[in-house]
């Protein structure tokens, strides 16, 4: 017996029985699903056999339904082309639950806003270090990002610290990101969709997500399990730092099963503070670079910004500076906006049956809030596509989104927003930014151009 329910929101015409499985792209699905959003309106539903995906391409209907009504907006749908690779245990794909609120308060503890505040010494050493490397070997920008964004989470998650280029860690986790940037976008892949698909064999066409996630689990229970045995040695030499690590071994040491958190909840969360705070945060700084030298306007603001206040002091900007520093604010702001780290977000599931503006939102469905949809969203922002800063002191909003919404919101956002507004406010006040010069003296300008993947680079 059908019960009588409001339609679902508008979509794209579908296919019969298949639904809209043809029309998902597998490269760039953001860009897609805010294609869908000129078309059909911010709220979209698409269709594939068993599972319907809504599209929130604007903060506010991201807001109303993660944030306020987050009680049935925050697990997760499990991705096979995860679970494949290995991050089964990772906070970032546990379902809403016991396990879930257990690993988020290990990491809410650590990442809060004030316990943040003591890792701005770290953040700007490291800073200092990344200005250092970048004066010598320039091109290298890259390199020089990773092993920033590294050195930060290594030394609060696993009180590591890189001593060399050959470093054991610096491996570990380059691969890791390696598989980050290149496997399929969860949840919107045709493995993750059709759960069948992961069982086909590899010649089977649309299988190709689950062969790679296969190839990539060794690397994957490497970065889980290296950091942990390594820690173990360290405790037992007396030569164990302070960090996330240590501080959850010992607990358990000390107080054996009582100890509230078990060793998949420290691997798991471990490996999530790697897997979701280095690459993202490498990512943004890249867009920054980007953004730097297609605008040069916008770097000679900043700069001259900078160089006022710090007068002909003869040191580095530090944490202090930021209240005084409007205009680096709007940068950083806009970087967050103009183009996003994670473009689609992490997928929500819904836990209940819900109507939104008169459209109902099955219990089950994928929730996408799509950040490049509304970061790009033409009602809130002018010439969304151009990187203008200048936007928030005419009063346009800053951006919501990049970080997530509701109980899943990016627990490592306070730790990331310093170490990545350290980090330009050190470029900035130390270099310009310019394109690679062609031979006969023409600047190269870089395109727009970006890698898919969970997060994403600068090509
Ligand atoms: C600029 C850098 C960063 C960006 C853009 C970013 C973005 C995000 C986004 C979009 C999500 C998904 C939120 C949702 O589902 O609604 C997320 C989740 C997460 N982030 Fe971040 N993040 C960054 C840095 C960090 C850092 C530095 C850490 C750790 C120190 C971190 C740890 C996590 C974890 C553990 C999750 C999973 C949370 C959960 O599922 O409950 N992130 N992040």
């Amino acid at each position: 017996q059908q019960r009588k329910h409001p339609p679902l929101p508008p979509g794209p015409p579908a296919d019969p029985i298949i639904g809209h499985l043809r029309t998902i792209p597998a490269d760039r699905p953001d860009i897609f699903f805010y294609e869908l959003s000129k078309k059909y309106g911010k709220v979209v539903h698409l269709r594939i056999p068993g599972k319907t995906m809504i599209i929130l391409n604007s903060a506010q209907a991201a807001t109303d339904l993660l944030d306020k009504r987050s009680g049935i907006y925050s697990d997760r749908s499990s991705s096979n082309v995860f679970n494949l690779m290995g991050w089964d245990k990772s906070i970032a794909f546990v379902p809403y639950g016991e396990r879930f609120r257990k690993q988020r308060k290990m990491l809410n503890d650590y990442l809060h806003h004030k316990q943040c505040e003591n890792y701005f010494h770290l953040e700007a050493l490291e800073a200092r270090q990344l200005v250092k490397k970048l004066s010598s070997i320039p091109d290298r920008f890259n390199d020089h990002f990773n092993r920033y964004s590294s050195a930060i989470i290594l030394r609060i998650a696993h009180g590591h610290e890189i001593v060399g280029d050959d470093d054991p860690y610096l491996k570990i986790t380059s691969d890791a990101e390696h598989c980050l940037s290149n496997c399929a976008t969860p949840g919107s892949n045709l493995v993750d969709l059709i759960p069948i698909m992961k069982d086909l064999p590899s010649w089977f066409p649309g299988t190709y997500p689950a062969t790679q996630a296969r190839s990539y689990r060794p690397i994957i229970d490497l970065l889980h399990d290296y950091p942990f045995e390594d820690m173990k040695k360290k405790m037992v030499e007396g030569t164990a730092k302070d960090s996330y690590l240590l501080t959850h071994l010992e607990g358990l040491q000390r107080e054996g099963e009582n100890y509230p958190y078990t060793i998949d909840d420290i691997k798991g969360s471990t490996g999530a503070i790697y897997a979701a705070g280095a690459d993202t945060t490498w990512s943004t700084l890249s867009i920054f670079m980007l953004a730097m030298v297609l605008y040069p306007s916008v770097q000679a603001q900043a700069q001259e910004e900078i160089d006022n206040l710090m007068g002909v002091a003869d040191r580095l900007p530090e944490f202090n500076d930021r209240p005084s520093l409007t205009y680096l604010e709007c940068v950083l702001q806009e970087t967050y906006r103009w183009n996003n780290a994670a473009p689609t977000g992490l997928p929500h599931r819904s836990t209940e049956d819900d109507v939104y503006n008169g459209m109902f939102i099955p219990k089950g469905s994928v929730i996408v809030a799509n950040t490049r949809g509304i970061t790009l969203d033409e009602d809130v922002y002018r010439d969304p596509h151009k990187f203008d800063p200048s936007r928030y002191l005419r009063g346009e909003p800053h951006p919501v989104g990049h970080f997530g919404f509701g109980r899943r919101i990016c627990p490592g956002r306070h730790l990331a927003d310093s170490s990545v507004w350290i980090a330009i406010a050190s470029i900035l006040f130390a270099f310009t930014i310019s394109p690679v010069k062609a031979s006969d003296g023409t600047p190269l300008i870089p395109e727009e151009e970006f890698l898919s993947g969970v997060t994403r680079s600068v090509i």
